[in-house]
């Protein structure tokens, strides 16, 4: 494939040595340099984008491969207030993007285990649950995309919880959850890759699911992965539909 590569920090630079390892030529990459300046026709005889850009970033280089008729696989999280724009804008013109929050393999299974544990867990009103994030210092949104995904997961699951809240600890006042609210906490210490913890507690004990990125390289190689995955097809998907879960 021919890769265009819409950001090229922490994990563009990543992604360019598994598309590298895997066959595939880095057509473009567009970075603070260029960014300014890059076009539609830029892109054109690109098979795929893949954008690790930054939450501000994202729509534009998603509609700027929407011109250029260039399907596009997005890393980048913090824009999903936009998610259903983006939908209609993507299927209305026939155009093809994979989105996620997070392509390792542990956090899709971690996501899909997170839902059969909350279902579980639905019946035992004694247990109050909330998650928790643990980030490196530069990240720039709060929650991290991946927690949004996970209590996604379990307010589906979960009667009496309707919306998730969140507290970035040690920025500004922290909130008080209230009983219908889950809690998302998020820490933000030194290089950390990405922690993520689902807490059911109750007085008597507690149950801790918990999935540690040792480093970005699940991320960055489940990006290329996509990119192969969403070659010759037309639509908007998830990076949850890459993965099927039943055939166990
Ligand atoms: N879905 C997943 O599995 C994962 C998602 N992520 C997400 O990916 C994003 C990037 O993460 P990471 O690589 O660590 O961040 P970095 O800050 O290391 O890299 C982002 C890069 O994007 C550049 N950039 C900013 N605006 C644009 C633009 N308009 N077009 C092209 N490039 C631009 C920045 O340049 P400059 O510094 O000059 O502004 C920077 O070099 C984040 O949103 C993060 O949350 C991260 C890991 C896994
Ligand atoms: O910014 C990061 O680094 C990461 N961002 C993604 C997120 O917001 O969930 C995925 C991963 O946890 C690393």
């Amino acid at each position: 494939m021919k890769i265009v590569l819409l950001g090229y920090g922490k994990m563009g630079q990543l992604i360019e040595k598994f598309a590298l390892k895997r066959g595939h030529e880095i057509l473009l990459i567009v970075d603070k340099d260029n960014r300014e300046s890059t076009l539609a026709n830029d892109l054109a005889g690109a098979d795929v984008a893949i954008d690790f850009s930054e939450p501000a970033a994202a729509i534009g280089n998603i509609s700027l491969c929407f011109e250029a008729n260039v399907p596009i696989v997005v890393g980048t999280t913090g824009w999903y207030d936009h998610l259903q724009e983006i939908k209609s804008v993507c299927l209305e013109a026939n155009q093809s993007l994979l989105y996620g929050s997070n392509f390792s393999i542990g956090v899709n299974v971690f996501f899909h285990v997170n839902r059969l544990l909350a279902q579980a867990m639905s019946p035992y009103k004694q247990y109050d649950v909330q998650v928790e994030e643990i980030h490196h210092i530069h990240k720039l949104d709060a929650p991290s995309g991946t927690a949004i995904t996970i209590a996604e997961g379990i307010l589906d699951h979960t009667t009496g919880k309707s919306a998730w809240i969140n507290n970035v600890v040690g920025e500004g006042e922290e909130l008080i959850p209230k009983p219908e609210e889950l809690l998302i906490e998020s820490h933000r210490i030194e290089e950390v890759p990405g922690t993520h913890t689902v807490l059911y507690s109750s007085e008597v004990d507690q149950i801790e699911f918990k999935h540690t990125a040792h480093s970005r390289a699940g991320f960055a190689l489940g990006a290329v992965v996509a990119a192969e995955w969403l070659q010759g097809k037309k639509g908007f998907f998830q990076v949850t539909e890459m993965f099927d879960f039943n055939r166990a």
